[in-house]
């Protein structure tokens, strides 16, 4: 069936922007001394209809899949790692499981596609469409039926989700692939410039890698429409998140998006429903070559740049302490009225600022 596309509304809402700044304003600190914790705090204000407002239950998904591609050798790692990992995120020691318990978020592993027959248990969605995508390099990853049933699993996922937070993961051998793929598709960069690493190529390997994906991009010439461009260059776990994506900003919960590979699901959604945007905090740049620009591209302003390139949402999970933070300070920080403190001088207000 096809997918419909979920409504997603505008919320620019220029008053209650205006009310939220005039509070941010009011608390006890030089004006806009809290940096980029007040565009956080104005952002998680606007998403969630609120001057005062309240994350509860935050969910981290890691939606794994296996890619075709790989045994190409595009990846420093075999694709059986994707299953292993799973393995390790549902016994509690992967670095998303350790910091999704540290910080009180609800994990959850969407099997989308991985090369492996898991047993089911708590923790464990199997929504898989297939063992792996195809060798994108002989035909499309995925048919247009995959793709749309990736994309209803995510949103039907995101639905049976508690809280109001939803924090983006992934694992997949081949992934930063099919991410450098739709970046350099989208938005009409060089795959050169939109191929990096991923989980560790050397050099000598990262331009074998590039000379793989512009062959790719040239069996797939007339895939330019997202949706299109998604099929043809894949991933199930990120056809999966697009869905989740969709339906999660439809839905006004907060997205927390990870590295390289969820932003590459918010670069497609975002084109084909812009709002979706409006809904997103950019957790971190990732160290992976093509992450800078693609943030540029989706003009996002990220939290954190510590030179992460792990994906599986640990960024997200990393970067999440600041969201409830920068709520915290709406709530509870005391006004210059009500904590009796001398406001900004009027005379000196007026002044040019110092150097
Ligand atoms: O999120 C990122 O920025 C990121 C950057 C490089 C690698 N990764 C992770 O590494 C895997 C993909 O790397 P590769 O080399 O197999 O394409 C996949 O499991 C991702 O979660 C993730
Ligand atoms: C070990 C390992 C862990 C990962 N987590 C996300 N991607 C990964 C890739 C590898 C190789």
């Amino acid at each position: 069936m096809p997918f419909t596309l979920p409504v997603i509304d505008d919320i620019a809402q220029p008053e209650l922007a205006a009310r939220l700044q005039h509070r941010l304003d009011n608390k006890t600190k030089p004006v806009g001394s809290l940096g980029q914790i007040e565009r956080l705090a104005q952002r998680i204000g606007l998403i969630l209809g609120s001057e005062q407002p309240v994350l509860h239950d935050p969910q981290m998904v890691v939606f794994a899949g296996d890619h075709g591609l790989a045994a190409r050798g595009v990846s420093a790692y075999p694709s059986d790692v994707t299953w292993q990992m799973v393995e390790n995120f549902l016994a509690g020691g992967a670095a998303v499981s350790v910091l999704a318990r540290q910080h009180g978020i609800g994990l959850t592993v969407v099997d989308c596609g991985v090369r492996h027959d898991f047993a089911p248990r708590p923790g464990l969605l199997v929504r898989k469409i297939g063992a792996g995508t195809a060798d994108a390099l002989e035909g499309p990853a995925m048919s247009a039926a995959q793709r749309d049933q990736a994309l209803a699993n995510g949103a039907a996922l995101v639905q049976g989700l508690p809280g109001n937070a939803l924090l983006l993961g992934e694992m997949g051998i081949g992934n930063t692939s099919a991410a450098s793929l739709l970046l350099a598709r989208l938005v009409g960069l060089d795959i050169a410039d939109a191929t990096g690493a991923g989980t560790g190529l050397d050099a000598e390997a990262v331009q074998r890698k590039i000379g793989i994906l512009r062959q790719v991009l040239a069996r797939h010439a007339d895939a330019t429409e997202p949706l299109a461009a998604l099929a043809a260059l894949g991933g199930f776990e990120i056809a999966t998140l697009v869905g989740a994506v969709l339906q999660a900003a439809h839905e006004r919960r907060v997205i927390v998006v990870d590295g390289f590979i969820a932003t590459s699901a918010v670069l497609v959604a975002s084109q084909l429903r812009p709002a979706v945007l409006q809904r997103c905090v950019f957790a971190h740049r990732s160290g992976e070559r093509g992450h800078a620009l693609m943030l540029a591209h989706l003009k996002a302003e990220p939290l954190l740049d510590l030179g992460l390139r792990l994906g599986e949402g640990s960024g997200a999970a990393l970067a999440w302490p600041l969201l409830p933070s920068a709520c915290a300070i709406l709530r509870e920080m005391a006004s210059f009225e009500a904590a009796g403190v001398s406001r900004q001088d009027g005379a000196s207000a007026a002044a040019p600022a110092q150097a």
